[in-house]
């Protein structure tokens, strides 16, 4: 450990604190003393520290939705320093198992403070590096991809970039098919002109007409003015047209014309206007079969399809529902400060076990929900709201056979006890310290009947 390594102690109450803090510089601690969470909160903004020590006592139990702010924003362990008789209190042993890594009651002893502080360094740093390697590094243009299928959509976008002409895009809803097109735009000569994206299923069939080619003032009532239309929009850059398989046939017929001769006209208009716009189209219907039942027009779909670049659904990119769900965790947490601090290993196994009908987007929905639902450090099962479904397709690994085990056992013990930790550790044969450790970990809530194990239940 390098020498000084920084420490926050937060201490009212306490009458041999200078002393503690010297020996604690003996150890090659330095500690910056702060009377109050303000006064704490003011040194963690000034200094990196690396670890904390909160000295709790009965008065603070009122204090503790702060000090949970607190700890929460501080990105770091902390320890809690307790005298004996403040374990009655529920409430302050409800936070010792959620915001603390470990605690010591009175009489404290120096040499185990300095153990679960060198502890609480190394977890911090830990934390650090994995966050750092879990960062996505094979992200392109926005995109979230380490899987080799969407290595080769990344490829494909650079390819199809770099040429004029059309793309179909296709994957189900919720993939990113919008982002590719986004993508692709941004790779092209095109990417200083217009992106305009225009959902086909999204709009009433009698407005689509004027809206992607505009209108002259007086063309039909109610129109009061000249309307530009989105082909006119994107001019010079690139039209995203999404379910497409959703125009009319009258349209179709309007934007094969549009396509071939690169002009068009806008309602109630007498000339033609030339507009230079690369065409990019979606459409999570197959238009195969929209075409073998005379829905879409063949001529066009092969006008459309010149390129193609095929998103796989989600349940076909395993490996990356957890870097994806990290990389929206992390992206939502910068948005305020959380105490929540990532997913417990039951999550983590449920969202790989999900089927993700919606894709990215339920994903994100859920990664969105689970932050504002969770109340403790890590997010459990429950919070993400999805169905539990034993997978007959899922392989367990020893080691999630091993966490469910324990998570079981915590469980029926917590149960057995009416939820009283100290005889429920006394049960399993733990210190009640790594007893709130593994509540911790399985992201148990002491208050509610949870679900069983994901391999357990039907
Ligand atoms: N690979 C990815 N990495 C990060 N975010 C992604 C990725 N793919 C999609 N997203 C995000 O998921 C959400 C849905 O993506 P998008 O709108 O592009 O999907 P879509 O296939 O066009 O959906 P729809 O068919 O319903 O229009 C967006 O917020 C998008 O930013």
């Amino acid at each position: 450990m390098e020498k000084d390594t920084a420490l926050l102690l937060i201490d009212s109450v306490s009458d041999d604190r200078q002393r503690f803090i010297e020996r604690m510089a003996g150890k090659g601690w330095h500690i910056n003393l702060a009377e109050s969470l303000e006064a704490a909160q003011s040194l963690l903004n000034e200094t990196e520290h690396e670890a904390g020590i909160c000295f709790l006592h009965h008065d603070q139990a009122n204090e503790l939705k702060n000090i949970e702010k607190l700890i929460a924003r501080s990105r770091m362990e902390w320890i809690a320093m307790v005298r004996e008789s403040v374990l009655d209190d529920p409430w302050i042993c409800k936070a010792l198992g959620s915001l603390f890594m470990a605690y010591q009651a009175e009489p404290i002893d120096i040499e185990q403070v300095d153990c679960l502080l060198r502890h609480a360094v190394a977890m911090k740093r830990l934390r650090k590096e994995e966050a750092a390697s879990k960062r996505p590094r094979e992200t392109e243009f926005d995109m979230v991809g380490t899987v080799p299928v969407m290595q080769k959509v990344f490829d494909t976008i650079r390819r199809v970039a770099s040429v004029e002409a059309p793309v179909f895009i296709s994957g189900e809803s919720g993939t990113g098919k919008e982002l590719a097109a986004r993508a692709i735009h941004e790779r092209s000569r095109r990417a200083t002109a217009p992106f305009v994206a225009v959902n086909c299923g999204a709009l009433p069939s009698n407005l689509i007409q004027s809206e992607l080619f505009g209108h002259e003032k007086g063309a039909f009532t109610g129109a009061n003015q000249r309307k530009i239309g989105q082909i006119e929009a994107a001019s010079g850059g690139t039209l995203f047209l999404d379910e497409i398989g959703d125009l009319s046939l009258e349209l179709q017929v309007n934007l094969l014309r549009f396509l071939e001769e690169k002009t068009i006209q806008r309602i109630g208009a007498l000339e033609e206007v030339h507009v230079d716009v690369r065409v990019l189209s979606a459409t999570h219907v197959d238009l195969t079969k929209a075409i073998e039942e005379g829905r879409f027009r063949e001529d066009l779909y092969h006008r459309l399809n010149v390129l193609q670049v095929a998103i796989p659904p989600l349940r076909e990119r395993q490996e990356d529902i957890e870097i994806l769900a990290r990389f929206f965790f992390d992206k939502f947490a910068e948005e305020k400060s959380l105490k929540v601090q990532g997913f417990s290993q039951d999550a983590l196994v449920l969202m790989q076990q999900h089927h993700w009908p919606g894709n990215i987007r339920e994903l994100i929905n859920r990664v969105r929900r689970a932050m504002v639902m969770c109340e403790q450090r890590l997010i459990k099962p429950s919070d993400l709201g999805l169905e539990r479904r034993a997978s007959s397709r899922h392989v367990v690994t020893l080691e999630e056979a091993r966490n469910c085990a324990e998570r079981d056992a915590l469980r029926q013990a917590l149960g057995r006890n009416r939820q009283k930790v100290k005889q429920a550790a006394e049960e399993l044969g733990v210190s009640r310290v790594t007893l709130y450790r593994l509540i911790e970990k399985h992201g148990l809530d002491r208050t509610t009947e949870e679900t069983a194990c994901p391999f357990t239940s039907a």
